[in-house]
């Protein structure tokens, strides 16, 4: 893949606008885009794949480049990051840039410092020490490094899922069955499925596989009240509103309007009429205290680092910070007792979060279970040996894995209310 003067400079010129990371990256670029509307949809997926490299492999590529000027970044990262020949760049190149970029080219990568190779800040590293040896940190750290696939949920009250394989099938797009998910399809490559007959009727939904089994773990029943405490844009919930058969009634709960905003045409392709979405200003609002003690399942999908989700959301590694994560703390705890207090007598609380330190996940559950003895834990192997799934690693807490699974990286914990 050849890259050009004026494509090289576009991506210059992305990275200077995202590279200061002060808001998220797909927002900065999609700003960029908009400010560039002479960019071609080739040029538009050059900048972004190679801005998306530059956000993965950032700490090498601050390490290789000692200057780390965005033209710098964006020529280490298309020549050590995306692995492409300096000859596809050569024309735009300086004589100094061509000797150094080959320099960079011969520099061994697994010899650098092990944090370089992880690539991810000091302070994840020290908090993924407490409960991972360093060759399983340096294993989590290089896969989320890689893209993550697409993936699809089928709708079950739409279809159920080989009719839906044998569409993608004869219209060419490449797919199989989740390896874990009885209700997910992953697909090889990255079609745009937004004007797909099967996404347009909302058949199928994007919804990573760790984030299904997640959903799965709440085993929401048609008829029942549930209640998804963070539902953002609805990953979960539309998932929650199938489950239940578009059945009962599924208040999806968030203090993001624009979030709860996004989940309108969503909710309109699913077809679901047991979904009520409602904005409240936060945990303790009159909307929440009403339905104490009246819920039969309470999803709690907690805001989180997100760390997770790199490999979809790179520069969220470079926007957390250990004094954000005291913070999330604090919100995560103050989440879980307003959801918990919802549930009725022998109902359901699932804690749920895409993190990987131990402060937002087993932390959180320990201290409301020590906390609230009505409630007991349920693990997490039960509940999906219930469904024929079985997950490597998966016993009292829900433990995903992009390294071991090839999933976002998840936690949930399951309990239940004493009758
Ligand atoms: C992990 S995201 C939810 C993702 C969503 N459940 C999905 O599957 O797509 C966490 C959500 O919590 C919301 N949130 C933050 N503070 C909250 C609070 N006090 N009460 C309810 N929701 C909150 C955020 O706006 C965000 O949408």
């Amino acid at each position: 893949m050849t890259i050009g003067r004026a494509q090289l400079e576009a991506i210059v010129e992305a990275l200077t606008v995202v590279l200061p990371a002060r808001q998220p990256a797909d927002q900065v670029l999609k700003q960029f885009f908009r400010d560039h509307k002479s960019l071609g949809q080739k040029d538009r997926a050059i900048v972004a794949d190679t801005v998306c490299a530059a956000l993965r492999r950032r700490r090498l590529l601050e390490h290789l480049t000692p200057e780390g000027t965005p033209r710098q970044m964006a020529l280490a990262a298309i020549v050590k990051a995306q692995g492409i020949g300096i000859s596809q760049v050569e024309a735009s190149l300086s004589a100094d840039e061509k000797a150094w970029l080959s320099a960079l080219k011969a520099e061994k990568v697994d010899a650098l410092p092990f944090e370089i190779r992880v690539d991810l800040p000091d302070w994840v590293i020290e908090k993924l020490r407490k409960n991972h040896s360093d060759e399983e940190i340096l294993a989590i750290g290089q896969s989320l490094q890689q893209p993550a696939p697409l993936d699809l949920r089928v709708n079950e009250t739409k279809a159920p899922i080989e009719p839906v394989l044998d569409r993608l099938e004869r219209d060419q797009i490449a797919a199989r069955a989740m390896r874990y998910s009885p209700i997910g399809i992953r697909l090889r490559d990255k079609p745009a499925l937004n004007q797909h007959v099967l996404f347009l009727e909302g058949v199928v939904e994007v919804q990573d596989e760790g984030s299904q089994i997640l959903g799965m773990l709440l085993e929401a029943r048609r008829g029942e009240m549930v209640v998804d405490f963070c539902a953002g844009a609805g990953g979960k919930t539309l998932q929650l509103g199938a489950a239940m058969g578009s059945s009962g009634r599924l208040y999806a709960f968030d203090v993001s309007e624009k979030r709860l905003a996004n989940l309108g045409p969503r909710l309109k392709r699913s077809g679901l009429s047991n979904v009520f979405p409602q904005r409240i200003s936060n945990e303790n609002d009159a909307k929440v205290k009403r339905l104490r003690g009246k819920i039969d399942r309470v999803l709690v999908d907690a805001p989180c680092t997100g760390l997770g989700t790199l490999r979809r959301n790179p520069d969220l590694k470079w926007r957390q910070t250990a004094a954000g994560v005291v913070e999330l703390n604090a919100k995560q705890t103050a989440i879980l007792a307003a959801a918990g207090a919802l549930v009725k007598p022998g109902g359901r609380l699932v804690y749920g979060t895409c993190s990987l330190l131990e402060e937002e996940n087993e932390a959180v559950v320990t201290a409301f279970l020590a906390a609230h003895p009505e409630f007991r834990l349920i693990p997490c192997k039960d509940v999906l040996a219930r469904k024929d799934i079985r997950i490597p690693g998966v016993e009292e807490y829900l433990r995903l894995l992009p390294n071991v699974h090839d999933t976002d990286g998840f936690f949930a914990a399951v309990m239940e209310r004493a009758k």
